[in-house]
């Protein structure tokens, strides 16, 4: 794009890379050692790439043939990736002129096509290369943008608020609090914003961070000594992107620290979002001080998608694995896999994988053989013992109060909810499911079914229990 400064075209050339490493290795190898890297700079036709620690060192080795193939199909102008770790005291490092750290001797690998990787020894990065370092697209999953988010009627709102933030951050909602289950595309959304921000204020400094990361870092930060560092590092950002803040409950200090950092953003006008696995008043362990000022903003969540917008989803990420994806097989797969977007990623995966290692198409009973057991699973693990001991634990009780001849409130909604999840989730017929609920008639959980059904529209707060629910047993 011709706007797109000189640098950031720079930075995109490990983005890049990256890219095309995460559709040849596995996730779970990809989200471990490749994720965590980061650009540093380009000098002499050579990348060099952070590693957060020595651990990471092979990954020059690992990926050596793979990192070459990807530069040579990108048509790349580099001779060599070089994998660096950062020096251990950030305080005692230099600044180089062109914001990188200087390249150390380093482990040669043999690599083909001269890929090696690094590690350096003494200048690096320092305190006042904090902004230098947010300036790295490559902390930003390239896959996650808006073009490649879905939307529907679970997530439009979300959407919506996420765009505005995109176009005017810190002026439309500050903070943005983004909650939703497992796997509804928080993230994917929430990396998205600081893509478009990235896009259309190159020189932004943006920082996306876990709240493990988060806390991880401060606890190393107080133990080394370092909170100056850790303060700058996350107090001079212009949009902050703090992924599952649940992880921070109970963890007063990390709480304290991230309070002091939230202030100093908003005062400041820095954009922040967050993203949690359920809404603020529900954070429990949370200070008070804290969930309050996640209200301050805009507070939208992500409901389950349709079935509709799992088709579409579907589509829209065989289309990014250029694959044609029959109509049948997307309904197929999407019927059978209940909420999770990734694990409905995951059955598209395994799908295309399958295919191409068998040298079929993908057609409906290529994909009923291939995600048979995928799909079994799913299905074994629901029966009603476990929908009963999951709602539950829910409203804590116990599982014999859902079955005895109560009718309080308070017993009524959740064996209803849970009498609802049993013909929703399993293949058990009316009569089965009031003979596994203490004897009920069949024409009673018919109204129980109908109830919920009818409250799941009108209750936001029943409907997302539900969900919730689904979730955990799905
Ligand atoms: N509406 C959507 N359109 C396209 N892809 C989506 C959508 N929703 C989710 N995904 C995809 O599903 C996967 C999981 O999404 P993501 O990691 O953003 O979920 P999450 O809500 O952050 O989950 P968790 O709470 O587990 O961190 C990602 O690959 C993401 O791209």
């Amino acid at each position: 794009m011709s706007f797109v400064p000189v640098a950031a075209a720079v930075l995109n050339q490990w983005v890049r890379i990256l890219g095309a490493l995460e559709k040849k290795i596995n996730r779970q190898s990809f989200e471990t050692w490749l994720k965590p890297t980061r650009f540093s700079h380009i000098t002499d036709r050579t990348l060099y790439v952070r590693i957060p620690s020595a651990e990471f060192e092979h990954v020059g080795d690992r990926y050596a043939d793979l990192i070459s193939e990807a530069v040579d199909n990108l048509g790349l102008e580099l001779d060599q990736v070089i994998f660096q770790v950062p020096p251990p005291d950030p305080n005692a490092a230099r600044l180089r002129e062109d914001g990188g750290f200087a390249p150390q001797p380093s482990h040669s690998l043999n690599a083909p096509r001269s890929l090696r990787n690094g590690a350096p020894t003494g200048n690096g990065v320092g305190p006042e290369q904090s902004r230098f370092d947010w300036n790295t697209a490559a902390q930003l999953n390239p896959r996650y943008q808006f073009d490649s988010f879905v939307i529907g009627s679970g997530n439009q709102f979300a959407h919506a608020a996420a765009q505005a933030v995109a176009e005017r951050p810190s002026k439309a909602y500050n903070p943005l609090f983004v909650y939703g289950g497992v796997g509804m595309g928080k993230t994917h959304l929430m990396q998205a914003i600081g893509h478009q921000v990235k896009l259309r204020q190159p020189h932004a400094a943006i920082s996306y961070v876990s709240g493990e990361k988060f806390t991880n870092e401060m606890i190393n930060s107080v133990r080394y000594d370092k909170m100056t560092g850790f303060r700058d590092k996350f107090r001079t950002v212009d949009v902050l992107l703090i992924d599952d803040i649940q992880f921070l409950a109970g963890k007063e200090r990390t709480q304290e620290e991230f309070f002091h950092t939230f202030n100093a953003l908003h005062e400041s006008m820095k954009q922040i979002v967050i993203a949690s696995d359920r809404p603020p008043k529900e954070l429990a362990d949370f200070e008070d001080r804290l969930r309050s000022r996640f209200e301050w903003g805009l507070v939208v969540d992500i409901q389950p998608p349709d079935l509709e917008t799992k088709v579409a989803i579907l589509q829209k990420k065989a289309e990014l694995e250029q694959t044609v994806l029959p109509m049948d097989v997307a309904l197929f797969i999407a019927g059978n896999v209940r909420t999770n977007v990734r694990e409905l990623e995951g059955a598209l995966v395994r799908l295309i994988a399958w295919c191409s290692l068998h040298g079929v198409e993908i057609t409906l009973p290529t994909a009923q053989q291939c995600l048979k057991q995928f799909i079994d699973t799913q299905v074994r693990k629901i029966t009603i013992e476990a929908i009963q001991r999951a709602v539950a634990e829910n409203f804590g009780m116990r599982v014999a109060e859902l079955k005895q001849k109560n009718n309080s409130r308070q017993i009524v909604v959740p064996r209803q909810i849970a009498m609802y999840l049993a013909k929703q989730m399993t293949e058990a017929s009316l009569p089965e499911i009031g003979r596994q609920f203490g004897g009920k008639h069949h024409t009673t959980v018919m109204h129980s079914i109908a109830k919920i059904d009818e409250q799941r529209r009108n209750d936001k707060d029943l409907n997302r229990t539900v969900n919730k629910l689904m979730e955990t047993l799905g």
